[in-house]
C-alpha cells in the first residue's frame, strides 16, 4: 500500500467540474490497487480572490508545497476580467508555478485511435500524431520585469518584458534532450531568432547543451513556421522545446490535431520534486456549470501524476486504457460529438471511465 497526499486546486469555471472527475478516477484507482490517496483542497484563482482577497492564499501554497502532487483545474473568468494584472486569477497560477519552480511543462499530443475516423484532418496524418511540447514555464514574457503601465507624454503605454537567463534555457533544453532519448530522439527547438534577442540566446544555448546530447537530432524552427508545420506535417515532430508564450499558443493549436482542447493533459515539473498536473485548457466560462466539459484532459493529467509524480506506471496506463475504451465504445462529450444530441455529460463520461477501469 502506498500513501500519497494530493493537493487539489479546482479553481474557477469548469475547473471544479473536471477536477471532481479526476478525483473520482483516482479514488477508484486507489481502491483497485490498495493505495491511499489523501486529498487536500485549496483555493486558487477567482474563487480565492472572492473568499480570501487574493488569487493564491498562503494556505494553498502550504498545502501544495507539502503534497506529493498537485491536481489543478483552471482559473479565471469574466467576473474577474477587469481586475488589474497583479490581482487577477491567472496571477495565482503563475505564482504557484514560480513558487514551486515548475519550469518544465510537458504537454503530450497524441491522437486517441477511436477519434481518428471523426477528425476533419487527413486520417493518415492524424493517426500517427505523437509528440510532446516541452514548454518553459517560469520565465519569458509572463514573468519578465518591467511589466507595467505608465503615462508618457499624456498617453498610456504598457510594457511586458521577454527575459531569459542562460541557466533557464539550459535546464529546459536538458529536459528536452533527455525526453527525446526515451522517444524517437528528435528535438525541434522553436524560437523567433530572426527578430528576438532572447530567441538568439535561446538558440545558442540549446546548441551548446546539444553538444552533450549528440545522439539526439536537433533542428531549429521559427515559431511562425512551426505554427504552420504543426498542421501541415504534425507527424514530423517528436519533442518540441520552446519558451513560455510560444508553448502556450502552440499547444492549444496542437490540441485540435487530437480533436479537442478538452483532451490535452499536462505535467509541470521542476527542482522541488512536487509536480503540478493540469489540463491544458482554461476555465471555459462559456460552458461552465452545464455539466458539459470534457473531463478527459483532467483525468489524463491525473494519470500523468501517477506516472511522473508517483512512479505508478501501471496505474497510469490503466487510466489511459480506460479512456481509449470509453472512446471506442462511443462516449463523446459535446466538444467531440458529431451531433450535440449524442453527447454525454461530464459526469456520464467520468462514470464510464471509472467503469472501464475494472
Ligand atoms: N490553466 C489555466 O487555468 C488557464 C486559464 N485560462 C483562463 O480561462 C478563461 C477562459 O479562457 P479561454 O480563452 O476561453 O480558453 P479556454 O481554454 O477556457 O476555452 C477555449 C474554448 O475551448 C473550450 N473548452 C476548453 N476546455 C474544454 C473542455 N474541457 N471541454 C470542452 N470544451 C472545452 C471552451 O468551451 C472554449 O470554447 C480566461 O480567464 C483565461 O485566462 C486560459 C487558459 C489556461
Ligand atoms: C495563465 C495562463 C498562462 C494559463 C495558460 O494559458 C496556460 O498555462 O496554458
Ligand atoms: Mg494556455
Amino acid at each position: 500500500m502506498t500513501k500519497k497526499t494530493i493537493a487539489v486546486l479546482p479553481g474557477d469555471g469548469i475547473g471544479p467540474e473536471v477536477t471532481r472527475a479526476a478525483i473520482q478516477v483516482l479514488e477508484n484507482i486507489a481502491r483497485l490497487h490498495d493505495h491511499e490517496f489523501v486529498f487536500k483542497e485549496g483555493l486558487i484563482g477567482g474563487s480565492a480572490i472572492d473568499e480570501k482577497g487574493g488569487p493564491l492564499p498562503l494556505e494553498t501554497k502550504e498545502i501544495s508545497a507539502a503534497s506529493d502532487g498537485i491536481l489543478l483545474g483552471a482559473v479565471g473568468g469574466p467576473k474577474w476580467d477587469r481586475l488589474p494584472g497583479a490581482n487577477r486569477p491567472e496571477k495565482g497560477l503563475l505564482e504557484i508555478r514560480k513558487a514551486l519552480d515548475l519550469y518544465a511543462n510537458l504537454r503530450p499530443v497524441k491522437t486517441y485511435s477511436a477519434l481518428i475516423e471523426s477528425s476533419p484532418l487527413k486520417k493518415e496524418i492524424v493517426a500517427d500524431v505523437d509528440f510532446v511540447i516541452i514548454r518553459e514555464l517560469t520565465g519569458g514574457l509572463y514573468f519578465g520585469e518591467p511589466k507595467k503601465r505608465e503615462e508618457i507624454d499624456g498617453e498610456t503605454q504598457a510594457v511586458d518584458t521577454l527575459l531569459y537567463k542562460e541557466s533557464e534555457i539550459k535546464r529546459i533544453a536538458e529536459r528536452a534532450f533527455q525526453a527525446a532519448r526515451v522517444r524517437e530522439g528528435k528535438v525541434v527547438s522553436v524560437d523567433k531568432a530572426n527578430v528576438l534577442e532572447s530567441s538568439r540566446l535561446w538558440r545558442e544555448t540549446v546548441d551548446d547543451v546539444h553538444d552533450s546530447y549528440s545522439d539526439v537530432e536537433l533542428s531549429h524552427m521559427l515559431v511562425d513556421n512551426a505554427a504552420m508545420q504543426l498542421i501541415a506535417q504534425p507527424t514530423s515532430f517528436d519533442v518540441i522545446v520552446t519558451e513560455n508564450t510560444f508553448g502556450d499558443i502552440l499547444s492549444d493549436e496542437a490540441s485540435m490535431l487530437t480533436g479537442s482542447l478538452g483532451l490535452l493533459p499536462s505535467a509541470s515539473m521542476g527542482s522541488t520534486g512536487v509536480g503540478l498536473y493540469e489540463p491544458v485548457h482554461g476555465s471555459a466560462p462559456d460552458i461552465a456549470g452545464e455539466n458539459r466539459a470534457n473531463p478527459l484532459a483532467a483525468i489524463s493529467s491525473a494519470a500523468m501524476m501517477l506516472k511522473y509524480g508517483f512512479g505508478m506506471e501501471k496505474e497510469a496506463e490503466q487510466i489511459e486504457a480506460a479512456i481509449e475504451k470509453v472512446l471506442a465504445e462511443g462516449y463523446r462529450t459535446s466538444d467531440i460529438a458529431a451531433k450535440t444530441d449524442d453527447a454525454v455529460t461530464t459526469t456520464e463520461m467520468t462514470d464510464a471511465v471509472v467503469k472501464a477501469l475494472e
